[in-house]
């Protein structure tokens, strides 16, 4: 399968927090993927692509080999790898809004800290040794890290460390823990990344289609279609009130002189005040729809 020069491989994570939305999203995007839960690789029925379920420790790797032209994983895991490279050959090409955490670290509820220097000469357990080392010389902070591979709360109850450098999204982990957080060290999210590896030319054509379908089913998770009608004296302030909405449709309505109906795609969240603030403006019969598919 890998020899094949005119099928895109796409790399993303078996199983953990971020395999159901990475297969969401190719789904969205209109990939049929089909197979087991213990498959390591699915072939796209109706797109020129296959999947490869792999670690996600893994995924920069490939892509950067080009083994991968494209891969879904974590901001948290491709900077860790980066670090440890003299050039990665990849570039982001999409931020997707999901596995949404924070590189903290934290120490036991009991313990005092008085900002970084408290972290002078202290041992902290971390499974991103490179992020928290670049941390520490930011900072100027002579520390020893501990690689751990999983379960890095426990860290300070075994005295391996005083300190963690771990991911938190919700903190309830630390909590369970006995642990707080003291200081923020990354903000991470998932994106999606594409090779920097030269491709053939079928696959760079299917990978800027791949890339347009994702762009369009990340633009409509916030995208909203609104319609409403407004009296012509209105129809300013509503247009201004029209959260990221560019160039409304504008329509004289049958039997009614003077009302129009307004018609647009909104790029932003619509919220119960917005919609408040345009029935206040002289709107009337507002109706806010969904978009399924959007090809920007
Ligand atoms: N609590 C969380 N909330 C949201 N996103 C998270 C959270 N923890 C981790 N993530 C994101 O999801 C990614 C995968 O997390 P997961 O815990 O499934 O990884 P893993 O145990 O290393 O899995 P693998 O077996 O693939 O190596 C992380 O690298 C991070 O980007
Ligand atoms: O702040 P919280 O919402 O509690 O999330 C934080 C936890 O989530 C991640 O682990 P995960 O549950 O993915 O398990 P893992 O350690 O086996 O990867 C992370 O390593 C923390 O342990
Ligand atoms: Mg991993």
């Amino acid at each position: 399968m890998l020899v094949d020069e005119t099928r895109l491989h796409i790399a993303i994570q078996k199983s953990g927090r971020l395999s159901d939305y990475s297969r969401g999203l190719l789904r969205d995007a209109g990939l049929k993927i089909q197979n087991g839960k213990n498959d390591l690789t699915a072939r796209v029925d109706n797109f020129p692509a296959d999947l490869m379920f792999v670690r996600d420790d893994d995924i920069p790797i490939f892509v950067s080999d080009g083994v991968c032209e494209f891969g879904i994983v974590g901001e948290n895991v491709l900077r860790e790898f980066s670090l440890g490279e003299d050039s990665p050959r990849f570039e982001v090409v999409a931020q997707l809004g999901f596995g949404k955490c924070t590189l903290k670290i934290a120490a036991p509820e009991a313990s005092p800290y008085e900002g970084p220097q408290s972290l002078r000469g202290a041992r902290i357990a971390t499974s991103y040794p490179r992020i928290l080392q670049r941390f520490l010389d930011d900072n100027g902070i002579d520390a020893t890290v501990v690689k751990m591979n999983g379960a890095v709360e426990l860290a300070p109850r075994l005295q391996i460390a005083a300190f963690i450098c771990d991911l938190v999204s919700t903190g309830a982990t630390l909590e369970a823990n006995g642990l707080r957080a003291v200081e923020t060290v990354f903000t991470s999210e998932a994106v999606l990344v594409r090779t920097r590896k030269p491709m053939a030319e079928a696959k760079v054509d299917q990978g800027a289609k791949l890339l347009s379908r994702i762009d369009g089913v990340l633009a409509t998770k916030e995208s909203k279609y609104i319609m409403l009608n407004a009296p012509s004296e209105a129809l300013r302030e509503i247009t201004d009130i029209l959260p990221g909405a560019e160039a409304p449709t504008i329509l004289p309505l049958h039997g009614r002189p003077g009302h129009f109906a307004v018609h647009a795609v909104c790029q932003e969240s619509v919220f119960w005040e917005t919609l408040q603030k345009l029935k206040d403006a002289g709107a009337s019969a507002i109706l806010v729809l969904p978009i399924e598919k959007m090809m920007l």
